[in-house]
């Protein structure tokens, strides 16, 4: 029986091992971690993570080829084939601080394998990594004296969470970069042949390591583009009278282009997209292409501007100052379906009007209290390290509170921002909303789910990303 280890079991290496599990019922799959409770978590009914349809896959194999275990170091012993899907944070300090790729948990996941290998062993970069990687990780490896083989592949994850079951289960693509070695060639074979158990075989895309390192990188450089780019459209948008949904969907109409990835927000987030571009100019950086590093800077530039602006809307509509003013956050996750909130713009958002003395009443259907608190307490880049590394007490926020309900949020407040496009948000009786609060009585859809139409027949003075601007918000001079 073929065994896999996984080391991380994060929101990759969960789904990622499970979905391989419920596949290959001959393979036996071991996911580990150095975080006791996080674990504990997977061997519970309470997952560590929230994805639609992940409990069901875990359910289904855990306890017959699915193990979650904290003995790191037995299993990645025992295994053939080990993935790395640990933490890759951008550096806070030091060379390439707030720019380049952390490889600490990288190298020491390296370093282990290494120290308790006995037997040869293909070696996965799950983690996205700066392109070359696979270079360092290799020398680490193979300078163990003991005459065992590794051989190390790139096989980068294009999850996106919420929908991360379903893009496992179907993937557009998987990818795997090798040496272009007898030895390289034949680890390639061997994963493909996991994969093959379920992707078709035109799927699965193999290349030398380089290219699958960097790949990853262009993937989501390439997607942040779009919103960035249609983000930047949106502020035209806002200044000409065009409507920015329209625009999408007439430049997504030609199929060179396509209409995915095309709704304007208040700002792209997660843990991935700007940590991936930075390591990417970063690179760029270091490859003496000054104009490319500034290129794919700007798409994170872009992104800040954004959240900025949405801020300064919220603030200049009413009146030039929220101060001591209730503020509903409706929404802190970074997107709908998770509750994940590393990198969220709900953080921006509410630094922002915090920053001008708001009262900020939070609510999210699947973020505590407990995580909203620490991740405005936390300095830049520090959450993308485990869990234990990170500061465990949320400070108390005197202009914070956060609720259960969106009418509890709503409740005398001088105005909503919608920051997540929940379903549920889109359902919610605005009529009870309005009536229970200041007046006049604004709603700031940094979404673009809600009926603005609808919701100005109620009263509402409405403000909503790119779409032609509410005579209110119009006739203010606001320097955005
Ligand atoms: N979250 C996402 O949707 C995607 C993430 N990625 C990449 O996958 C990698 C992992 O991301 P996530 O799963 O989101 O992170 P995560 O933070 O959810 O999980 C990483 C896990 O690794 C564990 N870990 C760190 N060092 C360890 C060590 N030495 N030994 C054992 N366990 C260790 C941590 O305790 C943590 O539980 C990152 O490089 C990320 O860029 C790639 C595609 C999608
Ligand atoms: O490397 C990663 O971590 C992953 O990053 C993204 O996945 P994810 O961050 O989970 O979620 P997305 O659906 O890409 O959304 C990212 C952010 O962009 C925002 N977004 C997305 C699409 C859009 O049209 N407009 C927009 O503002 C979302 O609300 C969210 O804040 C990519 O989509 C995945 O392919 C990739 O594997």
């Amino acid at each position: 029986m073929v065994k896999i280890c996984c080391i991380g079991a994060g929101y990759v290496g969960g789904p990622t091992m499970a979905m391989i599990a419920l596949k290959c019922p001959n393979i036996q799959v071991v996911v580990v971690d150095i975080s006791k409770p996080r674990i504990a978590a997977w061997n519970s009914d309470e997952l560590p993570i929230y994805e639609p349809g992940l409990d069901e896959v875990v359910k289904a194999c855990r306890e017959k080829n699915l193990f979650f275990s904290t003995d790191v170091e037995k299993h990645v012993a025992e295994a053939d084939i080990v993935f790395v899907s640990v933490n890759t944070p951008t550096k806070t300090r030091g060379l390439g601080a707030g720019k380049a790729a952390d490889l600490t948990y990288w190298e020491s996941a390296a370093r282990m394998i290494a120290d308790v290998s006995k037997s040869d062993k293909i070696v996965v970069e799950k983690s996205t990594v700066p392109v070359k990687t696979a270079e360092a990780i290799e020398k680490i490896l193979t300078h163990n004296n003991k005459g065992i083989n590794f051989q190390i592949l790139s096989n980068p994850e294009f999850l996106a969470e919420g929908t991360a079951i379903e893009d496992l289960a179907k993937p557009d693509r998987v990818l795997i970069g090798g040496r272009e070695t007898p030895g390289g060639q034949k680890a390639v074979e061997a994963l493909k042949a996991v994969y093959a158990h379920w992707v078709p075989e035109d799927r699965i895309l193999t290349t030398n390591l380089w290219s699958a390192e960097l790949s990853k990188l262009a993937a989501n450089a390439f997607l942040a583009q779009r919103i960035s780019s249609i983000n930047a459209m949106s502020a035209l948008c806002e200044s000409t009278g065009a409507d920015v949904s329209e625009v999408a969907y007439a430049v997504g109409k030609d199929s060179r282009i396509g209409p995915k990835f095309l709704n304007a927000s208040v700002g792209f987030g997660g843990s991935c997209f700007q940590k991936d571009i930075l390591n990417l100019v970063y690179i760029c950086e270091c490859n003496g292409l000054t104009e490319v590093a500034h290129y794919w800077k700007q798409v994170v530039q872009i992104n800040d501007y954004q959240k900025t602006r949405f801020v300064k809307r919220v603030v200049s509509s009413m009146f030039n100052t929220v101060s001591g003013k209730k503020i509903a956050i409706l929404g802190f996750a970074f997107k709908k379906d998770t509750g994940d909130t590393r990198e969220t713009p709900a953080i921006d958002v509410c630094h922002g009007l915090l920053g001008d003395k708001a009262l900020l009443s939070i609510y999210d259907p699947q973020v505590t209290e407990d995580q909203i608190k620490r991740d405005l307490a936390m300095n830049k880049f520090d959450w993308d390290h485990p869990l234990h590394l990170q500061p465990q007490s949320p400070t108390a926020f005197k202009q914070v509170s956060v609720v259960w309900d969106a009418y509890e949020a709503t409740k005398d407040a001088h105005g909503v921002c919608i920051i997540t496009e929940w379903d549920e948000f889109k359902k919610l009786d605005y009529q009870r909303i309005y009536d229970n609060m200041q007046k006049p009585a604004f709603i700031f859809d940094g979404r673009n789910v809600l009926n603005v139409e609808a919701l100005r027949k109620i009263g509402f003075v409405v403000y909503s990303i790119g779409k032609p601007l509410d005579p209110w918000v119009k006739d203010l001079q606001v320097s955005i």
